[in-house]
This record gives structure tokens, sequence and C-alpha cells, in this order.
């Protein structure tokens, strides 16, 4: 098979869908990879690093999508990319349709069949394609906190761990899975009172055990949050309802019972995010106010960090991706996991909480591939 690694194009990322590394994998496999010039400069991998390990160098983007049987990214595809993909195509990456209608109706009209980092699932249900950038973008939520806390940018002027003698910083972190687990093991270790909310007991049990008492744990529900969110200097949003759009837990009318300068920062962003008031923001431009609280949004946090992220992500991406390459979309009948990553199939949505939350007809992956094949 083809395998083609565009340079990501989002504003302000750089990462990479294939470090040098995995082409040597997919080489050894016997695939030939086309690597975009430039696609590794973000990590420091030039096209002679790439060259080395087997890859061959494409000039533009434009002749990746026209050669690759398979696309390999990181971010979900832009405007100019859905354009260019084409029945028959497979395309391996984040997409986040929830909340993207356009992306959908453009990876609808391509033909392609578009696999999803983010719904592809193991057997313990986990997500074993999201895990290693939650892992990343937990422990940086508590880095953009610390830093739109500060006075100069908006925030109430507060050291997260405080000093002996002062207090230190409230961090409440809405939703206990991946990114939260991070999000708090950084506040605790930076010394900030640290309360966790979610919505499943057994995991704020394993979360009470895991941090040995050193968290608070609430059941989610309004009052809780209400009540949380009021006495916070720092909220971190890190809910996922996977596939779906994420639910809306703080409403702007919750703002009002916040101290003045206090911070939101949404990670749940990808999915639309889950305060009412959040949009999605640029590592240029990360945080805006609104009522007085700040708000930081940015919806690809992990790539500021490219070096650490494309080499976790890829290192999770890489059995999947050459499963695929090796067997095609034949890989889905022996993983049913790989299977629940089917987002879109030869112009069929494929992702029920994709179709509920965007009220749009969906078909089972199954049945997708089984009438269209
Ligand atoms: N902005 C960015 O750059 C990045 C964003 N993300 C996003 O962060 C979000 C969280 O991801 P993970 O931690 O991996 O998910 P996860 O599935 O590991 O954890 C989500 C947690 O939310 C809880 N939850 C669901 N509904 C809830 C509710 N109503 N109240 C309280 N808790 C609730 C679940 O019980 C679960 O423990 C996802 O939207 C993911 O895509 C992940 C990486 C990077
Ligand atoms: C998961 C995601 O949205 C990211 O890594 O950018
Ligand atoms: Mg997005």
């Amino acid at each position: 098979m083809k395998i083609g690694v565009p340079t990501e194009i989002k504003p302000d990322e750089y990462r990479v869908g294939l470090t040098p590394g995995a082409v040597r994998d997919y080489v050894a496999a016997g695939h030939r990879v086309l690597v975009q010039t430039g696609a590794g400069h973000g990590i420091g991998a030039d096209d002679a690093t790439y060259v080395a390990a087997g890859a061959e160098i494409v000039a533009d983007a434009a002749a990746i999508f026209a050669a690759a049987d398979m696309v390999v990214k990181v971010k979900e595809p832009q405007p100019r990319e859905w354009a260019m993909l084409r029945e028959g195509q497979i395309l391996f990456t984040y997409l986040h349709l929830a909340p993207d209608p356009e992306q959908l109706d453009g990876l609808l009209a391509s033909g392609c069949s578009a696999i999803a980092y983010e719904t592809v699932t193991d057997r313990t249900g986990g997500l074993p394609l999201l895990a290693p950038m939650s892992e990343v973008a937990g422990r940086l939520s508590i880095e953009a906190a610390g830093a739109a806390l500060k006075r100069h940018a908006g925030g109430r002027g507060l050291l997260l761990g405080g000093v002996p003698g002062v207090a230190p910083a409230r961090v409440v972190v809405l939703g206990g899975g991946v990114v939260g687990t991070h999000a708090a093991r950084m506040a605790v270790g930076l010394g900030a009172e640290v309360t966790i909310v979610d919505r499943s007991i057994p995991r704020l049990r394993q979360l009470d055990e895991l941090f040995g008492g050193r968290v608070r744990t609430r059941v989610s529900g309004i009052a809780a949050i209400e009540e949380e969110v009021a006495a916070a200097d720092a909220v971190i949003g890190a809910v996922l309802v996977v596939g779906a759009a994420a639910p809306r837990l703080v409403t702007r009318d919750m703002l009002k019972l916040m101290k003045p300068r206090a911070v939101l920062v949404d990670v749940a962003i990808d999915q639309g995010g889950c305060f009412e008031t959040s949009h999605a923001t640029t590592h240029a431009d990360p945080t805006y106010e609104v009522d007085g609280i700040i708000h930081y949004c940015v919806a690809n946090m992990p790539g500021s960090v490219p070096l650490t992220s494309s080499h976790a992500l890829v290192n999770a991406t890489l059995p999947y991706g050459l499963a695929l390459a090796n067997h095609g979309l034949d890989a889905l009948a022996t993983d049913p996991g790989l299977m629940a990553g089917l987002n879109v199939h030869r112009g069929r949505l494929t992702n029920a909480p994709v179709g509920e939350s965007l009220g749009r007809a969906w078909v089972s992956p199954a049945d997708a591939l089984a009438e269209r094949a």
C-alpha cells in the first residue's frame, strides 16, 4: 500500500502523522511511504532523515493525496484537504466530527473511508489512540491554567501552589478520565487543592485510591458543579461521552457565581466544549474573557509539544496503521475496536453518537462495509 503523510496545516500544529522510526516499520512490512517535504520540521526530522528511514519525499499535499491509498495525519482534515480526499482512500487521523458538520459533509462528499483515532476502542473499552494525547493535554492544562491565572495575563494573580502561610489555588477538574487524571496529578504535584468531579462513582473510587486521599472527589450533578465552580480559581473541562458532543456542564449563569478573573480551561473543546461560553482558540491567541472569567480553549493543545506528542501518538497508532496497510479495511472485521473507529465510509456516516449529536442518519460500520465494499 502507498501511505501518504502530509504536513499538518492547522494553525500552530507541529506534530506529524508518522515519525521516521514508524516509517521504517511500514517500509519493512513492504509498503511505500510518501512524506510531504518539511512534514517533520516540527519534530526536528528533516527530509533526509525520512529518506534514510525509507520514505519518498513529495513536493506538495496534492501529490500525496493523489497517490496515497491511506493518508495518515494528526488533526482533522481542513477544508482544502477534504477537497483532495477521494473514493476508496483511507483517512486515518483525529476527526472530532460531533461539533463539526461542515467537515462531516466534506468527508461524506469525498467518498473516503475515515477512521477517527478518538473513537477506536480497546478490549477494556478504553480509547487507545486518544489516551496519549489526553495524557499530554491533561498535563498541559495545568500549565495553561497557571499561566492564565497570572495577573498580567488577565487572571486572579494567584500561584497554583501558594506558599507556606498562604493558601494554594483551588483547581476543579470536571471529568476524571485520562485528561482529568493527568491534570490532577500535575495540580497535586504543584501543591494546589484539587477536586475531581465525575459521573462515575466507580471511577471516583479508583481516583480516591490512586491519589491516596490527596484529592477531593464529587459525583457530577448541577448542584455539585455549581458549588465547586463557585469556589474554584481554575476549572479544567475534561469530560467525554465517546464520539458525542461534550455535555455543557458549566452554563453562562454559573460564571456569575465565580470569583472574578478565575480561569476555565476547556480541554473538551475538540468535542465542542463543556462550558456554554467556550469557543475554540489557537496557541497564538489562546485566551479570551467572558463576564470577567478567563477562557482557554485550544483544540490542539498537544501540537505545542510536538516532540513528546508525535512520538506518543505514533507509539499508539503504529500497530493499527500497519494492520490497515497490510489488510486494508478487512482489518476492521478482525478488530471490533478498530471497527468502532470508522466514522465515514463511501458517503455514509457510520458513528451513532456523531449522528445523534448532529441529527444525521447513520448506519453501523459493519453494515456500511457490507453494503459498499
Ligand atoms: N484540546 C485538546 O488539545 C485535547 C482534547 N482532548 C479531549 O479531552 C476530552 C477528555 O478526554 P479523555 O480524558 O481522554 O476522556 P476519558 O473518556 O478518559 O474521560 C472522560 C471522563 O468524563 C466523564 N464524564 C462524562 N460525562 C460526564 C459528566 N456529565 N460529568 C462528569 N464527568 C463526566 C467520564 O465518566 C470519564 O471519566 C475529550 O473531549 C478529548 O477529545 C484530548 C486531548 C487533546
Ligand atoms: C485529541 C486532539 O484533539 C489532539 O491531540 O489535538
Ligand atoms: Mg477540531
